[in-house]
């Protein structure tokens, strides 16, 4: 058995437990049209999703996951007040649980699995995602982008998350869809999992070496009870 004596589930969100790109690209696209450039295709802005709102809305300024040296700051700035005011009017219209999450969700703490979240998406859009898809009420700590001054791939949130939840690493799993979370397990001297079918920058999760990888959220019952 991998995961032995665990009773702690860190879930990441974005491209994990939910499927955000769709409302995402649109408020970027929307970001875009204001300030009168040219839109991307959903499935290029999937790939710069993963290291927070000011990062994301920087790779679309650039055209590209590699962050333009020469980025105007002030248009950088301007661009992200409008992408926060944008998402926040559209944040759970298209996203959508993935198959099955909702119902792992609840048979894991049933079995008395205590289950926190640790996003890099800022903390006022996570509520109104779980309380839209029905996911509220499941989480005992819920970590975004801006509650701390740092986020992942720095362990900083998974360290508070065993502080607050007073457990140590080796009771807990990460869970995540992106290498910036299996970096950060990494760091916090913790366990991961990792999952194909999100948003790692098109890259293969296994190339960082969670301990394991799964291609479907429903078989982390079987993998860890
Ligand atoms: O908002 C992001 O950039 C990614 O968020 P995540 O950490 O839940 O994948
Ligand atoms: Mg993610």
């Amino acid at each position: 058995m991998k995961f032995e004596n665990k009773n702690v589930l860190l879930f990441d969100l974005d491209g994990t437990l939910v499927d955000s790109a769709p409302d995402l690209a649109l408020a970027v696209n929307q970001t875009l049209a204001e300030l009168g450039l040219a839109s991307f295709d959903q499935k290029i802005i999937r790939g710069w999703v993963g290291n927070g709102a000011q990062v994301l809305i920087q790779r679309a300024l650039s055209g590209s996951t590699e962050i333009s040296k020469s980025l105007d700051v002030e248009l950088s700035d301007k661009a992200l007040k409008i992408f926060l005011a944008s998402y926040e009017a559209n944040v759970c219209c298209e996203t959508k649980p993935y198959s099955g999450v909702v119902d792992t969700l609840k048979s894991l703490k049933e079995k008395g699995f205590r289950l926190a979240i640790i996003t890099n998406k800022p903390e006022r859009f996570i509520s109104p995602i779980l309380i839209g898809l029905g996911m509220d009420g499941l989480f005992e700590l819920i970590i975004g982008g801006d509650t701390l001054a740092k986020r992942k791939p720095d362990p900083l949130p998974l360290n508070y998350a065993c502080e607050k939840l007073s457990v140590t690493a080796e009771r807990c799993i990460m869970i995540g869809d992106s290498k910036n979370d299996i970096l950060a397990a990494k760091a916090a001297k913790m366990q991961s999992i990792g999952l194909t079918y999100g948003y790692n920058y098109g890259e293969d999760i296994a190339v960082h070496q969670p301990e394991l990888v799964l291609s479907d959220f429903t078989d982390l019952l079987s993998a860890i009870t």
